[in-house]
């Protein structure tokens, strides 16, 4: 038997993110490319998209660790409140509809040892999908175990056939202990290119859907969707000399991630190869395996925007054992134990271990000559 630490976390989290990415690719091609999106979507408070494809992903993968690990805390990014009102009826149906059958195990081979159906044949109520979903509700904080969970990274992505991502952390005692990461329409080989974003043949091709799954000190892997074939990887090793053949990883919205900035860090470090754009933590993803070299989140405006602990714990993880460092910009560890938000950082920069400090100058610089300095 394996006793490797957080061997059963591991297998359980790569079980729950292969249902929840099951969920999403069918939402997708059930309702988003029959151009109902609309009906299959609620834009939240802050303006961002939330679709029923988010609800019943953090439904089946806060079901999946609750009958594992039923004390667990779970700090997601979605709750129950606008699902419950009585219009949302329809809404409510479908997500009831989705858990239950990625539930039921009918739709696909799952890689982990979940057969027993820990959580029972019958599908599940209303109810209790709902209260599933608003298991996410923890505040998050610095002590015990807790799951960051993000159900669909990269919604925007998502609804325009993109990239998106279905990531799950374990934080143990605030620090990341185990991540997993469902990419379903990144190719397994970065040779074979992206694929096109809402094309319908490029999102059928069969190299689509990888899996990537770290556990602190036991390095970085990847494997397909539908198989248990893992590959280790690791992040192209740079420094100082080869520094300049970088290229970067950032956002598609400038609103998320300071293109400008980043041009001017690219200037400074001699980097003339084009920035990769990619939505969500495909992007943490991306790098941990050396299809581009530098992850850059640069804050927008004033800073004041906090990030999220569910936008970067799988891929904090991923890319620390491919490798790499992640910091905020300046250059100081990302601190997951301050509740839901990474409330005492500004901004997320990944990078090879070697030229980290070099790219932390740069972005200081860069912020400097905008007057952002003190961020
Ligand atoms: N103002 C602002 N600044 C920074 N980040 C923000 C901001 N607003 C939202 N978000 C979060 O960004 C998540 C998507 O990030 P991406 O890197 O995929 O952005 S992008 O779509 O490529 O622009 C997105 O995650 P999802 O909601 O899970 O899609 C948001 O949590
Ligand atoms: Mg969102
Ligand atoms: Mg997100
Ligand atoms: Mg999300």
């Amino acid at each position: 038997m394996s006793s490797a630490p957080y061997a059963l976390e591991r297998a359980v989290a790569i079980s729950a993110v292969a249902r929840a990415s099951s969920v999403t690719a069918r939402v997708f091609r059930l309702l988003v490319t029959k151009s109902s999106a609309a009906g299959a979507t609620v834009t939240k408070s802050d303006a961002s998209p939330v679709t029923v494809g988010d609800y019943a992903a953090q439904a089946v993968v806060n079901i999946v660790l609750g009958a594992h690990f039923p004390d667990d805390k779970i700090v997601g990014e979605e709750d129950a409140a606008e699902l419950r009102k009585p219009e949302s009826a329809a809404l409510r149906e479908q997500v009831v509809q989705l858990a239950n059958e990625a539930l039921s195990g009918s739709e696909q081979e799952c890689p982990a040892q979940d057969s027993a159906n820990k959580w029972g044949a019958e599908p599940l109520s209303e109810e209790k999908i709902l209260a599933a979903i608003d298991r996410g509700n923890h505040e998050g904080g610095a002590t015990g175990r807790m799951w960051a969970l993000d159900p669909i990274d990269g919604t925007k992505g998502f609804l325009r056939g993109g990239q998106y991502a279905v990531c799950l952390a374990l934080l143990v005692d605030g620090k990341v202990q185990v991540g997993a990461m469902g990419c379903p329409n990144l190719p397994l080989d970065p040779k074979d290119g992206l694929p096109k974003e809402g094309d319908a043949q490029s999102m059928d091709r069969k190299d689509l859907g990888a899996i990537f799954v770290a556990v602190k000190g036991q390095g970085a892997r990847q494997r397909p969707m539908s198989s248990d074939k893992e590959e280790p990887i690791q992040m192209r090793a740079l420094n100082a000399d080869s520094l300049n053949t970088a290229s970067f990883c950032e956002s598609v919205e400038a609103g998320h991630s300071s293109h400008g900035t980043n041009k001017r860090i690219a200037e400074l470090l001699n980097i003339s190869a084009p920035s990769v754009r990619m939505d969500s933590q495909a992007k943490y993803a991306s790098v941990a395996r050396g299809d581009g070299d530098v992850y850059l989140r640069l804050p927008v405006g004033d800073g004041s925007y906090q990030e999220k602990i569910w936008d970067h714990a799988s891929g904090y993880l991923l890319v620390h054992e491919a490798g790499g460092i992640v910091s905020d910009c300046r250059g100081r560890d990302l601190d997951f134990g301050q509740g839901r938000t990474l409330r005492n950082n500004r901004g997320v920069i990944a990078a090879p271990k070697d030229v980290h400090a070099e790219v932390i100058r740069a972005v200081g610089k860069a912020l400097q000559e905008e007057g952002r300095g003190n961020l």
